[in-house]
């Protein structure tokens, strides 16, 4: 069954484009990943998916349901954690979690508690006196409280620090496993790399690519500098290298291929330094896209 789909959903915010035609379908149980740079069109996808905007045309259903014409149903069985999130500062936070809890039927108190003891959120502080990461697991506690069969998350680790993202994730692998799908927006393809089973990636408002995450790290580059004494162009000028550059003693390339290929081109030289990263979403776009 698929818990999100969308047909032709465009958003344009007067003349300005926000997306376009957009297209795809979250299966019930997966942990879909919905990655691109500033401005591509996550967030509004996510609020109009949410009922929070109109689309300009097309039509989204969750559950099944018209976004716009169920959106107060729909909206009972998610949980939403908005990239920016704006609390009544005074409150304290387990004040807040009540207030929010007491907008669905039953006791969520065990389950604030939980929540909180996993993201190491003290409940008895005054929301003024958050940081900005602690403000953030506020809405994390605060979107998965209800038990959502359906989880949006928009940007949702900026201000976690690594230990605290772990946790994170931790977490939401387990409310997946517990059955809730998981839709999760970010601009760190990384992230989304680890945790989820299938991505798609928007650019200016359109889908350029969906894909499932093995096929995404099987075709992935990697970006290699390698600084070193009489290093030349052409050894490395072979099958899977791209934009190959020397420019002070300094190699710089995109591999896509068997890693131990550039371990044995590496063997004659005597190396001063040497870097193997993941590359930025750009140059993914740019790279693997072409
Ligand atoms: N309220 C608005 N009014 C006018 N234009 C908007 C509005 N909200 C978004 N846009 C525009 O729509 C486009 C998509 O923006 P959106 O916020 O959806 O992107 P995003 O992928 O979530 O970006 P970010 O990662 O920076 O949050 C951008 O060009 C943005 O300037």
């Amino acid at each position: 069954m698929n818990i999100i789909e969308t047909n032709n959903l465009t958003k344009y915010y007067g003349k300005t484009k926000g997306i376009e035609d957009v297209n795809i379908t979250v299966k019930e149980g997966e942990i879909y990943g919905f990655i691109g740079p500033n401005g591509a069109g996550k967030s509004t996808t996510i609020r109009t998916l949410l009922g929070l905007i109109f689309p300009t045309s097309g039509y989204a259903k969750i559950f099944g349901k018209d976004c716009i014409e169920k959106g107060h149903e729909v909206r009972r069985s998610i949980g939403y954690l908005p990239s920016e999130t704006f609390y009544y500062e005074r409150m304290k936070v387990w004040d807040l979690l009540n207030y929010s809890a007491s907008f669905f039927k039953g006791d969520y108190t065990n389950r604030i508690n939980e929540l909180s003891e996993v993201m190491e959120l003290d409940i008895n502080r005054k929301i003024e006196d958050l940081s900005y990461g602690n403000k953030k697991k506020v809405g994390i506690v605060q979107g998965l409280l209800h038990k959502p069969k359906l989880i949006m998350l928009d940007e949702p680790t900026g201000g976690l620090d690594p230990l605290m993202q772990k946790q994170f994730f931790n977490l939401i692998r387990k409310e997946n496993q517990e059955g809730a799908t998981i839709f999760f927006s970010s601009h760190i393809l990384s992230e989304v790399q680890h945790l989820c089973h299938r991505v798609a990636i928007i650019k200016d408002g359109s889908i350029i690519q969906v894909e499932d995450i093995a096929t995404l790290q099987k075709n992935n580059y990697k970006k290699i500098m390698v600084k070193g004494e009489n290093l030349s162009i052409k050894p490395f000028d072979f099958k899977g290298v791209t934009n190959l550059t020397l420019e002070n003693q300094t190699l710089k390339f995109f591999f896509k291929g068997d890693i131990n290929q550039v371990k044995e081109k590496l063997q004659p030289y005597k190396i001063k330094d040497l870097l193997i990263e993941d590359p930025t979403l750009e140059e993914i776009f740019m790279h693997y896209y072409e």
